[in-house]
Parts: C-alpha cells; structure tokens; sequence
C-alpha cells in the first residue's frame, strides 16, 4: 500500500535515522489457531528519508486546522513548526487562519508567518492558535491562493471531514501541475479515525471525563436516590463513554453508539436504573451523545455547515425520561445532569498525548519533505505509518462489541449486554 509521491527524491536529508521505502507494517498481526495468516494491507513505515523531493531551504510549507477543538492542536502546530525550522530548515511556515476558511483570501483572514520563537509556549494551551472552522471553502480559490503563496506542503490537522477537504486540494493541485505535499494529521477526540491506534486528545478527554464522572459519582451518591447522567462527545463512536467508564470504575451503565437500548419494558434501561437505585441508593449514567439516536422520530436532519448531521440531544432526553419513570415508580429521585463536552475538548493535552502529537507531527514532516502526498499519517500496532487519504476517509473505526475494551466497561459497570 504505498501513498503517491509527487517525483523522484533528489535531495539529500540533513537528518538521520532514516526507515527504508520498502519497510512495510501490517494490518493484521494475529497468528495462531483459527487465524488467517493473511497480513493484510501492507502500509508505508513513516519516518526520515534519506532521499528528499523538496530541496529544504526552497521550501515553503503551509498549516492549518479544521473542524472542532481537541487537545494537542496546539502542541502538533509547534512540533510541526519546529521540525521543519529546527529539523530541516525550511524557508518559510505559514499558519493558514480559521479552517479552510481561511485559505480563500476573500474571507480575509490573514495569514501568519510561523517562527521558531512564535510556537515556543502554544503547547501549553488549549484550542488552536490559528482559530478553525467548519464549512465548505472555494477550492479553486483556495488552489489559487496556495500556488500564488508558493506553498509547496501543506499539513491538514483534522478529522474526516478535515481529510477529505485535504484530498480535494490534493486532487485540484495534481489537474493544475502544481506540486503539492498535502499531508493530514488525524485530530478527532472521538478517537474514531480507521488506521489510527489511538488519536491524539482521547487521553486527555478520557481523563477530563473522569473528573467529571467523579463528580457526578459523588453528588449521586450524597443524596437520597441520587441519579447522575453524563453526556460526554461520540457522535458515531463510543470510545470517550467506554474508556472513561474504565478509567473511572464508578459508572453503572454506559450508552454508546454502536450498542442500541430499549427505554422501556421489564428488560429496558429505565428498570435496571430504578432497580439499581431500589438496591444501591444511587446511580451514575454516561451516555455517548451518538446514543440511543434511533429513539428519536424520524424528521428531515439538520446537518451543521460542513455537513455533519446535527444530533438530537440524548443527555436531557434521558434525564426526562428517568424523572418520568421515577415518578411513575412514585420513587423519589435527585436528578443531577452533565454536559461537559465543550469543557473537555478545550483542555490543553495532557502528557501522553503530548508526546503522540510531537509523534505525529515530525512524521508528518518527514512523509511532506519526502513528496508524500495524499496522505495522513496513521498509527498501527504503536508503529506510525502512511495511510492514503482515500483509506482514512472511507469510513470510521467504532467500538468493537466483542472486543476486550467493551468487555472491559460490561465488567466495571455490570450492566447486561442488551437493553430491552
Ligand atoms: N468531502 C469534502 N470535500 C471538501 N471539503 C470537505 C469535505 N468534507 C468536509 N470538508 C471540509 O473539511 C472541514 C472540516 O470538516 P468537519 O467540520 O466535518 O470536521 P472534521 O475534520 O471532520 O473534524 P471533527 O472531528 O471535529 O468533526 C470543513 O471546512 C468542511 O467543509
Ligand atoms: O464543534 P461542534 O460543531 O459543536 O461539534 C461537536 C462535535 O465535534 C466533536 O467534538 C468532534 O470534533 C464531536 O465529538 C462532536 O460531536
Ligand atoms: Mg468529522
């Protein structure tokens, strides 16, 4: 599986400890009993090439992030920029402003030129220093812009949406001659990017949640038939709800995407909470906000401006529906509700993913100054590779439901397999 280059390598690399062309790290590496011994797709190892496309000091190199926050935006900016300054001296690294946005110069967000010194502290924030966006950007225009600019690579920090915006501008830079590197780095806390072990934010947004879940374990449990809900982001996956019911070891029942639940009837998730707090005197409930979609009546979806189909709110949706059922039950109750998703994707990265966004970055660098192009960088097996856009952008990776990670949440939470 190897990613499209835009030429041969002329230059030579000033750095070193280079991975050869043909390493090749696979899909699959199970064996045993039962197994196929197929290994799968074969991807590219990404690394240091000891052959460059881009002659380094000519290089003019672009950045720019798309889509919603999530911690480490600001710490793959800097080891981006540092890599390309410190690593190989480029001539220039430009911060393209507010999302794609931002590359159509009749939206006037100027751009920013990105020195050594001008990253030196962003790591330690939140959010992006360059601002990002959602919706749709003239391609043409944005094409334009970059030939105009002389941008010879450009670094996509973003999630699937972001990915395929990045094809786009690879695809019209190839029918317009211009050589373009466009290489993304997966962003997402959802933590739902197919060939990416772990994205870079989900530690940090596993471990935020817990906070939040230890709160609402002690409100809960401080009152008389205490029921927390916790609505924590997940739109198609339930990575962030089932890791941080691990994490926490507190949580009763957990709601994601990929397991649907009945609300009702002697097997449904309302009983098992009443007898739950019947038996135990209180409840902790964290639900993916992808959950339970199907419980809501089918009506025209509205989509946000990329395109993303705007979900129903299933937090307070289940917060009524426990009140109502409690009430039936003629059960008193103390109904607490959170909703930190905002509060959780703006923290700044905690120190593993700190380290797998440097990790991520420098690859990124040194797959663009090799003519990679078409591209994300990718993680399997703990081992980064190249991943072509087209791959990543073909679907998204979900929960495993027979997988030890979901096992693991049935196990801390006790809840049965099935609701209803
Ligand atoms: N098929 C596509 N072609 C061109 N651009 C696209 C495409 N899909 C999405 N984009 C653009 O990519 C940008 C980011 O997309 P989106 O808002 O869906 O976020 P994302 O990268 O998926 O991140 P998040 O995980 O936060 O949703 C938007 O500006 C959007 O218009
Ligand atoms: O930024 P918005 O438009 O509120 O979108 C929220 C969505 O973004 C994500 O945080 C992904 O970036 C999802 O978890 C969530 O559904
Ligand atoms: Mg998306």
């Amino acid at each position: 599986m190897t990613v499209t280059t835009l030429g041969p390598c002329r230059f030579r690399s000033p750095r070193s400890g280079f991975v050869s062309e043909e390493e090749r790290v696979p899909a699959n590496i199970i064996r045993g009993p039962g197994r196929d011994d197929d290994p799968g797709a074969l991807f590219e190892l990404a690394g240091p090439r000891e052959m460059l496309f881009f002659d380094p000091p000519r290089v003019r190199a672009g950045i720019i992030t798309c889509g919603g926050l999530c911690p480490g935006l600001n710490n793959v900016i800097r080891s981006l920029v540092r890599e390309l300054h410190g690593g190989y001296e480029v001539r220039e690294v430009i911060g393209f402003r507010m999302g794609y946005g931002g590359l159509d110069p009749r939206n006037h967000h100027e751009p920013v030129v990105l020195h050594h010194a001008s990253v030196d502290d962003i790591h330690q924030q939140g959010g992006t220093i360059l601002g990002t966006s959602r919706g749709p950007v003239d391609v043409a225009a944005a094409v334009d812009n970059l030939i105009r600019r002389k941008i010879d690579m450009l670094f996509c920090i973003g999630g699937d949406g972001t990915q395929r915006g990045a094809f786009a501008l690879y695809e019209a830079c190839k029918a317009r001659g211009h050589a373009l590197a466009v290489v993304g780095v997966p962003k997402t806390i959802d933590n739902d990017v197919l060939y990416v072990d772990r994205t870079f934010g989900y530690l940090t947004a596993l471990e935020e949640a817990r906070h939040v879940i230890d709160a609402a374990h002690n409100e809960a449990r401080s009152v008389e038939n205490g029921v927390a809900v916790v609505k924590v982001m997940g739109r198609h996956a339930g990575f962030i709800a089932a890791g941080a019911t691990i994490a926490s070891q507190d949580v009763n029942f957990t709601l994601v995407p990929e397991v649907p639940f009945r609300l009702d009837g002697e097997h449904g998730f309302l009983a098992a909470v009443i007898e739950r707090v019947r038996e135990r005197g209180h409840a902790v409930v964290v639900v993916a906000e992808g959950a339970g979609q199907d419980l809501f009546p089918t009506e025209p979806k509205a989509t946000d401006a990329s395109g993303n189909v705007k979900l129903k709110d299933i937090g307070p949706f289940l917060a009524k529906a426990i009140g109502e059922a409690f009430a039936a039950a003629k059960l008193p109750l103390t109904l607490r509700y959170f909703d930190p998703g905002y509060q959780i994707r703006s923290r700044p990265a905690n120190c593993e993913d700190a380290v797998l966004c440097d990790m991520f970055a420098r690859q990124a660098v040194h797959a663009a100054m090799a003519g990679k192009t078409g591209m994300v960088v990718g993680q399997l097996h703990g081992t980064f590779i190249h991943v072509p856009t087209s791959l990543i952008a073909s679907g998204a990776k979900q929960l495993d439901t027979d997988g030890l990670f979901w096992h693991s949440v049935l196990a801390a939470n006790q809840q049965p397999d099935r609701f209803g």
